[in-house]
C-alpha cells in the first residue's frame, strides 16, 4: 500500500493569441517556493476537476472561464516527499479578464519550447513535451 497521501491537483496551460503559456511563481514559504507553475490548485472533496480549476483561476488570477473551454491535455503522477501528486493539466485558450496574481504572485508568458529551461516543479517537467506537441 502506498504510504503517501494522494493530492489531486488541477492546473491550466492558458494559451494566449501568440501561442505563449502563462506561468505563476509559487510564493515564498510554500512547497517549491520560487518555481514557476501552471496556475491551479487542489480539487476539494466532491468537486469536479473542471469546477475546481474554474474556481482556482478565479481566485488566483481573477479570470473567468467555463468547462467547455478546458481541454484535458495530459497528467503527471509524481511522488513528493510528503504526498503523492496527481496533476491534471488542461489547455485553455478562452477566458474573460486579464490574469493578475491576486495573492501578489508574479506571472510570466513564455513560449512552450522555453519551458524546458525554466525552473518548474519536478512533477511538471515530463508534461512539457506533450504540451509542446499539442499547441
Ligand atoms: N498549481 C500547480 N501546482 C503544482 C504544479 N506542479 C506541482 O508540483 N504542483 C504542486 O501541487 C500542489 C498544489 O497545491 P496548492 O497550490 O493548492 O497548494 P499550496 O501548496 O499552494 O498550498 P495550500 O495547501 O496552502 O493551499 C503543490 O504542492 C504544488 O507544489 C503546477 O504546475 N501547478
Amino acid at each position: 500500500m502506498n504510504p503517501l497521501p494522494i493530492r489531486m491537483v488541477v492546473a491550466a496551460a492558458l494559451i494566449d493569441r501568440d501561442g505563449r503559456v502563462l506561468l505563476a511563481e509559487r510564493p515564498a514559504g510554500k512547497h517549491l517556493a520560487g518555481t514557476w507553475e501552471f496556475p491551479g490548485g487542489k480539487v476539494e472533496t466532491g468537486e469536479t476537476p473542471e469546477a475546481a480549476l474554474i474556481r482556482e483561476l478565479r481566485e488566483e488570477l481573477g479570470i473567468e472561464t467555463e468547462a467547455s473551454c478546458l481541454a484535458p491535455a495530459t497528467f503527471a503522477s509524481h511522488a513528493y516527499e510528503h504526498f503523492h501528486l496527481v496533476l491534471m493539466l488542461y489547455v485553455c485558450r478562452k477566458w474573460q479578464g486579464t490574469p493578475h496574481g491576486h495573492d501578489g504572485q508574479r506571472l510570466r508568458w513564455e513560449r512552450v519550447n522555453d519551458l524546458f529551461s525554466i525552473d518548474m516543479p519536478p512533477a511538471d517537467r515530463p508534461l512539457i513535451g506533450t504540451l509542446a506537441a499539442l499547441i
